[in-house]
């Protein structure tokens, strides 16, 4: 992790409750974290541990109960365009087509036609929708819908992209070709992506360090740094599912979570 650089998100001492059946439940516990530029961090844990909690307070969906979250020293009280959200069901408006979804944001920002048009551009070419331009969502697979909500999240050029479970509702073919398509938006956008999953493996392949609610630990988080990441852009011949390393780290993991 580096020392010598400021973080892009930290949280100090941040404690998260709700109340259920009248009691409280505390769900994130005097939680310390710092993301820095260009990581691809991702959060797994046993279902129901708080990663959509954590999530949501990075967004400033939600306020926590007690501890700060800052994004460049500023503190997080709503969310704003610098931190774009995809979710696991693409949210697409059904009137507009690929493109006019993707330009639905700079133009409410009255940015420059010709500005919009080319960030589409150059969207729909990054997210591998060159012909279904003109398409509405009701004409697109589940697949190419996510790959429409990513365009539509990064047009607006988040300094951080936050993803829930973005891929679960994928098939596995599909699901693999999009962990491929996220890695290279990644490296060549140089863009910093906070992702919740349930797949270690979709972790492990794509993140540069992975965060682990413990299931014997409620509301504490455990970090690993990883860079298969980068292996799997280096070297089209590199294989995790053959790689011991890959496969012990796989198991370190399911023994925290299992
Ligand atoms: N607004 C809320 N009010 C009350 N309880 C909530 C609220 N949001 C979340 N919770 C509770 O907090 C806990 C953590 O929820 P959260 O959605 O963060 O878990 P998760 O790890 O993302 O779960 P999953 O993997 O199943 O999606 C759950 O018990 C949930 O019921």
């Amino acid at each position: 992790m580096p020392l010598n650089k400021e973080p892009l998100i930290k949280l100090t001492q941040v404690t998260q409750q709700f109340t259920s059946n009248e009691s409280e439940v505390t769900i994130l516990n005097q939680l310390d974290l710092s993301m820095y530029d260009g990581e691809f961090v991702s959060v797994v844990g046993p279902s129901g541990c708080g990663k959509s909690t954590l999530l949501n307070l990075i967004a400033g969906f939600l306020m926590p109960t007690s501890g700060s979250i800052k994004m460049r020293h500023q503190l997080i009280t709503s969310p704003d365009k610098t931190r774009g959200v995809v979710f696991q069901s693409p949210t697409l408006y059904p009137w507009l087509s690929v493109e006019q979804n993707i330009a639905y944001g700079p133009k409410r920002q009255k940015l420059p036609i010709n500005e919009i048009n080319e960030k589409v551009k150059l969207l729909v070419e990054q997210v591998g929708l060159i012909g279904s331009e003109k398409k509405y969502p009701f004409e697109l697979s589940g697949g190419m819908k996510q790959r429409v909500s990513i365009a539509r999240a990064m047009v607006n050029e988040p300094e951080l992209l936050l993803m829930d479970e973005p891929f679960s509702a994928l098939d596995a073919i599909t699901r693999r070709n999009m962990q491929g398509l996220l890695r290279s938006l990644w490296k060549e956008n140089h863009q910093s992506i906070f992702m919740i999953t349930h797949d270690i493996e979709e972790a492990l392949k794509l993140s540069t360090r992975v965060l682990v609610f413990p299931k014997n630990k409620p509301g504490e988080l455990k970090e690993y740094p990883f860079n298969f990441t980068e292996k799997i852009a280096q070297d089209s011949t590199y294989e995790p599912d053959t790689d011991e390393v890959f496969q012990q780290n796989k198991l370190l993991l399911l023994n925290d979570i299992m």
